[in-house]
């Protein structure tokens, strides 16, 4: 399983008819096991690159070949779930042949066991994300899509989602491509970082990291953080 990505540009048009780049040159391969992370500036086209990769806009030059039959599992920044079904009905709706145990594991990863009969209303927006991320493991996806899945949470919040999907990710031998805006979780959840340039984006640095994400030190962390802020990404 591979995910092939050349995209050389992606435009939207305003209602006026005046033509908005968005991306430029945006060139990787993805392979099964491994998480891709996109590090870019605000507004510098990362969603627009996600929908691409999802197949849910076809509009841009170049060409993304992914292998057939590929499931998707796909978790926005805002978490769009139903408000009128509970916790457990909305994931079995995206996962109708879900079993049984294996939902029962991934709420006790995602601590949601108690909220199984919660509705949407009910839930912070931090149990909400854990919601969509059941949601989309329980399709047993091959390609997984996260749009930053920590933002809007506080810190401790944010580390311990960050933890659950560090497990989840390592339960599955799947694609797994991230938007994040903070290094330290691209850091500790990806082994290929792609730095992306302000709009039209086009890919500025790749960074990866060999040693495999359950065993980096928080020596190498650190190292690989102060490695990168010197490259200066943000003034090239
Ligand atoms: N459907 C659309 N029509 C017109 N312009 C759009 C559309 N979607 C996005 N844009 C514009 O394209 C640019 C890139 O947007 P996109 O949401 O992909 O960026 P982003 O890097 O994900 O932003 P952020 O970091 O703020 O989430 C922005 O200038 C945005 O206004």
């Amino acid at each position: 399983m591979q995910l092939d990505v050349n995209i050389t540009g992606k435009s939207y048009e305003s209602a006026a008819g005046k033509r908005h780049d968005v991306l430029a040159g945006v060139t990787f391969t993805l392979n099964a096991g491994e998480v891709g992370v996109v590090f870019g500036p605000s507004g510098c086209g990362k969603s627009t690159l996600l929908r691409i990769l999802a197949g849910l806009d076809h509009n841009y030059q170049g060409q993304v070949v992914r292998s057939a039959g590929v499931r998707l599992g796909m978790v926005f920044q805002d978490p769009r779930l139903l408000p009128w079904r509970s916790v457990e009905e909305n994931v079995r709706l995206a996962a109708p042949h879900v079993d049984d145990s294996r939902l029962s594991t991934l709420f006790e990863v995602l601590e949601l066991s108690a909220h199984r009969s919660h509705f949407p209303g009910e839930l912070s927006l931090g149990l909400a994300r854990r919601v969509a991320l059941a949601r989309a493991f329980a399709v047993e996806p091959d390609f997984l899509i996260l749009d930053e899945p920590l933002a809007s949470l506080d810190s401790a919040l944010a580390g311990r989602l960050r933890d659950q999907i560090a497990t989840l990710v390592a339960s599955r031998k799947m694609m797994t491509l991230l938007v994040t805006h903070d290094l330290d979780d691209a850091v500790r959840l990806g082994d290929r970082l792609f730095f992306l340039s302000a709009r039209p984006a086009r890919i500025l640095h790749v960074e990866t990291i060999t040693t495999p994400r359950p065993t980096r030190s928080e020596q190498e962390i650190t190292e690989i953080k102060t490695r990168l802020a010197q490259l200066d990404l943000a003034n090239m």
